[in-house]
């Protein structure tokens, strides 16, 4: 059994992750882990997560929680870079999922791969978002930037970040596929008398509303026709599923940074 540890534990993703860990044949839970001034600290990770007593208490001692570990899944949303650093000095393997990570972050987990730690960090863990990413950088390879690219996202009324991880890493695909510049062409929004849409821009809309676990949509378009590439998740275990295999794939795989490109064989 991979003994695992779940870092921000009381989370919407940490209690699916709790759950989905008790049923697993090959991840055990070994420790669940929140921030010093969590309501949660010392209740039963199971039962905050619903799903009957796992005999883990919630902890804000990750060093403790990482003793006779192999492993931690991450989605708190802070302090995301100092626990995958301790993780690592602890020879525990990390799958990251938290979104919004700065570009120091994103060098300071190639810098603690370099140093032979096993990471895989991703935006979305989803077979299938996993998928629209190929379908995006094959349409635009094909399409070309004469086409206008829109994406779109939704999510709950709770979510902190904007737009989603997904929803950038989209527009990052599209931009490899056409050698643009995420920071320069990606168009957040539009307000008031902006003019007509340039040619060289992707447009970016983040939605929010209720409970929508998370939909993102590509609009390729041009005079006569328009291709719309949608996914849209309609359970967060779809993600949970993603990091139980990318744990899995980690224990297996030789020190370096990953992506679920790599954890999916899509590469
Ligand atoms: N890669 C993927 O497939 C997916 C990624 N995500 C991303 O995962 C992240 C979490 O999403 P979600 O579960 O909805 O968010 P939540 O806010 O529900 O959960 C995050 C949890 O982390 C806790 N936390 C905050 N700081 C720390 C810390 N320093 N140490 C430990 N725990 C901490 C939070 O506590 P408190 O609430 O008290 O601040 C909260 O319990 C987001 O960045 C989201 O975008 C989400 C779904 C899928
Ligand atoms: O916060 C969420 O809920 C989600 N976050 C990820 C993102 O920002 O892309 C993935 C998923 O869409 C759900």
């Amino acid at each position: 059994m991979i003994r695992t540890v779940v870092i921000g534990a009381a989370g919407r993703m940490g209690r699916r992750l709790v759950a989905n860990i008790q049923e697993s044949d090959t991840l055990e839970l070994a420790g669940a882990v929140e921030y010093a001034e969590s309501p949660f600290l010392g209740q039963d990770a199971g039962a905050v997560a619903g799903c009957g007593n796992a005999g883990v208490a919630i902890t804000a001692d990750l060093a403790g929680a990482l003793k006779g570990a192999d492993a931690v899944i991450n989605f708190a949303t802070a302090g995301v870079v100092e626990s995958t650093r301790l993780a690592a000095e602890n020879g525990c393997s990390a799958v990251v999922g938290t979104t919004a990570l700065t570009a120091a972050d994103k060098a300071e987990f190639a810098k603690l791969a370099e140093s032979g730690a096993r990471i895989v960090a991703a935006y979305n863990m989803s077979v299938g978002v996993n998928l629209l990413f190929k379908l995006v950088k094959e349409a635009a390879t094909i399409l070309g930037p004469d086409y206008d690219v829109e994406i779109t996202e939704m999510h709950h009324n709770q979510k902190k970040d904007a737009p989603s991880g997904t929803a950038v890493r989209l527009a990052e695909v599209v931009c490899e596929a056409w050698d643009w510049d995420y920071d320069k062409d990606v168009r957040h929004g539009r307000e008031g008398l902006v003019g007509a849409r340039t040619k060289h821009e992707i447009g970016m809309h983040s939605l929010r509303g209720g409970d929508v676990v998370g939909d993102h949509t590509v609009i390729f378009a041009i005079n006569g026709e328009r291709i719309e590439l949608t996914h849209k998740a309609s359970s967060r275990d779809t993600f949970v599923k993603g990091a139980l295999r990318a744990v899995e794939f980690l224990a297996k795989a030789k020190p370096g940074l990953y992506d679920m490109q790599d954890v999916l064989g899509l590469k």
